[in-house]
């Protein structure tokens, strides 16, 4: 049996070779870089995260063959990840090993080694008693960092402010800092590139991340236990408060009184607040006046969509990140049919590389034009809730405003409901913020219009041809 690692995998290559696609095997097997082999366990260095998942899904079986035939039936494989960044230095070791064959097809998963720091870590609680210096895990995702996040027009203020905030904190006239914006334009990713920065910068320094969602279960938990008392405290604790789409607390007011006590406490200990929003302060409905006036205080800095520029920048880093090279004119194709968002274009990117290895086609512009294409015309364009109140009005022939109205009439009653049953099936937003957003209502009635569009849908035809034509609208 062979011990040499570049011998054993070269071994595993040439079988490999003869049994993959010429351009699969370019793409994914080529840049592995055999490091180590050790109590038949072979580390391979892969070049990215994404790498790594893309082997483990569609080349499982043929990593275990050939790595069987050359160490023996306990081989196991470790891949070694280049850290995104590419600092070697910083490379993340996680180890895979070759499942056994008791014929369960359990997926492998990657196995984080626990340093020290991570064993002492809390994940975000927030009941510690008699623990004055709490150790918490601020829920950052290390590839959301400043490296990682392209400088356009589109986000120069929000960028720059957030880079002086994050060297800064609390110390700057940006506080809270409100980052605005559509969906997938980076508001999470540099709310927490602030919050990587301010850690690598004070270390000292509590930094946490959470979303307005979680921070609401967390409190309902905590008036169900309760425990209130030490949500307040564990949050005025924070140095650094992110708080992502905060308008999901619309309409929710015992929850914002109580984060209105955290903003002001905070703010008057000089901590940081960051948060992030679909919309500016000013359009943000079902919040409480006060609470409004207080995001206003600092700067509300918006993302908008990049430009050509930046699109094609972007995608240059996400293909580097992800270990591929890709011709230019396949990014200046996609970058200039991809023009809605950075989600959309980080999805056509994988969409272009999953598709050229499944069907084993070279990754050309050919491919690119097929694929990016059929892509565009199946994007669904978000929703926002005002566009479907209006789609909804203009249907009815009524005036928009007219379903903020207190009233009983029933034409004005029905179009209501039917613009909260669309706004639920067709956004991400709650039944809290529909209703908040639509008549000011609460959840319940939110929720009772949904039943009662459901039901009629089921047992009146007329009202069914209504409910498809409104559909038919929105989605064109
Ligand atoms: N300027 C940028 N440079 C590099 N990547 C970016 C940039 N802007 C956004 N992205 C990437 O686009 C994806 C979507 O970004 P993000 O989740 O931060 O958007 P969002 O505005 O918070 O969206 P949502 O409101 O739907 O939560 C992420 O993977 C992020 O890394």
């Amino acid at each position: 049996m062979n011990n040499n690692h570049l011998q054993v995998w070269n071994n595993c290559l040439a079988v490999i070779k003869d049994n993959v696609p010429p351009i699969s095997y370019k793409t994914w097997f080529e840049p592995i870089v055999p490091l180590n082999l050790e109590n038949q366990i072979l580390t391979l260095q892969v070049p990215s995260h994404f790498f790594y998942e893309y082997l483990e899904e569609q080349y499982i079986d043929i990593l275990r063959k050939t790595l069987r035939k050359e160490i023996g039936n306990s081989a196991k494989l470790e891949y070694n990840v280049v850290m995104e960044n590419n600092h070697i230095a910083n490379a993340k070791p996680f180890s895979v090993v070759v499942p056994g064959n008791n014929g369960t097809n359990t997926k492998n998963r990657p196995v984080s080694m626990p340093s020290d720091k991570e064993e002492l870590t809390i994940r975000n609680p927030f009941v510690i008693p008699g623990i004055k210096k709490l150790h918490i895990d601020s829920q950052l995702n290390p590839d959301y960092s400043f490296a990682n996040f392209i400088e356009g027009d589109c986000n120069r203020l929000a960028r720059s402010a957030g880079v002086a905030v994050s060297e800064n904190p609390g110390g700057t006239a940006f506080n809270p800092l409100v980052l605005y914006g559509d969906s997938g334009l980076g508001k999470t990713h540099l709310a927490q590139a602030i919050g990587i920065k301010t850690k690598e910068l004070y270390q000292d320094k509590t930094v946490l991340y959470v979303s307005a969602n979680k921070f609401q279960t967390q409190f309902t938990e905590a008036i169900r236990n309760n425990n209130k008392n030490d949500f307040l405290h564990f949050y005025q604790m924070i140095d650094v408060l992110i708080i992502d789409d905060i308008q999901e607390l619309a309409g929710k007011e015992k929850t914002q009184n109580t984060f209105f006590h955290i903003f002001n406490h905070l703010h008057q200990s000089g901590k940081q607040l960051i948060l992030t929003s679909d919309k500016a302060p000013i359009d943000l409905k079902g919040m409480e006046n006060r609470l409004l006036s207080r995001f206003k205080w600092g700067l509300s800095a918006d993302l908008q969509n990049p430009d050509y520029e930046t699109r094609v920048r972007i995608l240059h880093q996400k293909a580097y990140k992800d270990g591929i090279v890709l011709e230019n004119e396949v990014i200046e194709y996609i970058a200039s049919h991809v023009v809605n968002n950075v989600r959309e274009l980080e999805g056509a990117l994988i969409s272009l590389l999953a598709q050229s290895t499944l069907n084993k086609k070279e990754l050309n512009l050919e491919l690119a034009i097929t694929i990016i294409d059929r892509l565009v015309k199946n994007t669904k364009r978000e929703l926002s809730i005002d566009y479907i109140q209006k789609v909804v009005c203009d249907h009815f022939s009524l005036p928009i405003d007219v379903l903020q109205v207190k009233t009983r009439k029933r034409e004005i009653v029905q179009a209501r409901q039917i613009a909260m049953y669309f706004s639920k099936t067709l956004t991400k937003a709650s039944l809290a913020s529909i209703g908040s957003q639509i008549g000011k209502k609460d959840h319940a009635t939110v929720l009772h219009a949904c039943k009662t569009v459901n039901n009629l849908i089921d047992t009146d035809r007329g009202f069914k041809t209504q409910i498809d034509e409104i559909d038919k609208k929105l989605k064109m």
